[in-house]
């Protein structure tokens, strides 16, 4: 490590453009043009070795350190601003991601499988996922979908029923590519026909076996009563179903999936068994007003539907805390524009393009960048028990327009956010 002594003026620094350095293992790389590359590493590494002695610098806070680095050696704001520009983190997962089948798939894989290592692919398809051999064959058609020498992983899920027996959970464990059962109430979202109407009585032992074998229960955590307001449902359905499912099962994995409430936050954070949750980009950024602004609008429309405002501002204080119990799951959910722009339009958002670049926008404006990479790339893996990806991904400040549709053979999906303009792009490393 260098003497920490920062030089005066940009003039003493010899230029070296595009330069990046990587500060341990999580911290920010750093690019920045010429003087203010050098400008910003005498800084930081400064604040480093000051701190070096405690053994403190491998967990500094990033966003800490460049304040630090600013006041004690009076970067300039543009300095301050370029360091921040860019950040190097390990490569996020998926938690809960809909990659449909047949041309649908072949459309969106490609957009996950360019930001994300692996996915948990939900099983939501008609017919549903209900058994091993079923999830299996989806797989290999997943697989198939993804571009040449692409290493992402998509781990497959089952479709709780009422009739499932445990003897498929054993199957699904052994198989090795099955890592967990999704719970959808019958009628609660898109193709819930088929799903659980006795979970106490029909489902426990599916459910005792999963305990066993410590294979995960995901979640949608809605109600179905229509006489429950629908903006209630999820606050409804942990009182009514979670909980006591909780306390039935103490040993049973559950994440609470696209949670929306601070109802949920609550529940996840103060229940100290194995639960967990997935926050999606639109209950981040979104509050149930986006619904109606300026008229109807149904790419926005997701089921949990979106929520008020101090929901929303719940959950961002959750994910920015630092807490390892919320992890990244997107819930993208691609419906041909059509299907979206009717008189009886789909629940679901798509977001797979959009989301990481939306996080990162999240985590900024909390002003906790450093805690992001937890949130995209450590606690779920570690609440499902599997390996952290090894490889990292660089994101950069740097604005670029969402398109307005992706076009595929019979017709088109609008992203989330289509037409607007984001700071933040994912480039692999
Ligand atoms: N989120 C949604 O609004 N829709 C999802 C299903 C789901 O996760 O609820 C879909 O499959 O379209």
């Amino acid at each position: 490590m260098p003497e920490n002594k920062p030089a005066s003026g940009p003039e003493r620094f010899s230029s070296r453009p595009g330069k990046t350095i990587g500060i341990g293992s999580r911290l920010c790389a750093l690019t920045l043009e010429a003087y203010q590359y050098q400008a910003a590493q005498y800084a930081l590494l400064g604040t480093i070795s000051s701190s070096k002695g405690r053994r403190r610098h491998h967990t500094m806070k990033t966003d800490k350190m460049l304040k630090g680095a600013s006041s004690v050696y009076r970067l300039s704001s543009a300095v301050y601003e370029a360091v921040r520009m860019e950040l190097t983190i390990t490569h996020p997962d998926d938690w809960h991601l809909h990659l449909r089948d047949g041309e649908l798939l072949g459309a969106v894989a490609p957009h996950s499988a360019a930001h994300f290592g692996r996915a948990i692919v939900m099983p939501n398809l008609r017919p549903p996922i209900t058994t091993t051999a079923a999830a299996v064959s989806y797989r290999e058609s997943i697989l198939k979908a993804l571009p040449a020498k692409c290493s992402f992983q998509p781990l497959m899920t089952l479709y709780l029923t009422d009739s499932m027996q445990p003897e498929e959970i054993k199957l699904a464990r052994k198989s090795g590519v099955v890592f967990a059962v999704k719970l959808y109430p019958v009628g609660a979202t898109t193709n819930s026909q088929d799903g659980v109407t006795d979970l106490f009585g029909k489902c426990l032992p599916v459910l005792e076996e999963m305990a066993r074998q410590s294979m995960p229960l995901l979640v949608h955590g809605e109600v179905t009563d229509s006489n429950v307001d629908v903006f209630d449902r999820e606050k409804a359905f942990i009182e009514t179903v979670l909980q006591p499912l909780v306390q039935r099962l103490p040993q049973l994995k559950v994440v609470m999936e696209h949670i929306t409430t601070a109802d949920a936050v609550k529940f996840v954070e103060s229940y100290e068994g194995p639960v967990a949750a997935t926050v999606t980009p639109q209950h981040l950024l979104l509050n149930r007003n986006s619904l109606f602004q300026g008229g109807l609008q149904p790419h926005n429309y997701c089921l949990p539907v979106l929520k008020r405002e101090t929901h929303r501002q719940a959950i961002v204080l959750a994910v920015t805390s630092g807490s390892k119990r919320f992890f990244l799951g997107t819930d993208s959910a691609p419906h041909e524009r059509r299907r979206k722009e009717c008189s009886c339009g789909c629940a679901g958002i798509y977001s797979a393009p959009i989301a990481l670049s939306l996080y990162a926008k999240v985590f900024e404006e909390a002003g906790a960048l450093d805690k992001l990479e937890a949130f995209t790339s450590f606690n779920g893996p570690d609440f499902y028990g599997l390996p952290r990806n090894k490889s990292k991904i660089t994101m950069r400040k740097s604005p670029w327009v969402v398109p307005e549709s992706f076009p595929f053979s019979v017709g088109e999906i609008v992203p989330m956010f289509a037409g607007k303009t984001l700071q933040w792009q994912t480039f692999m490393n």
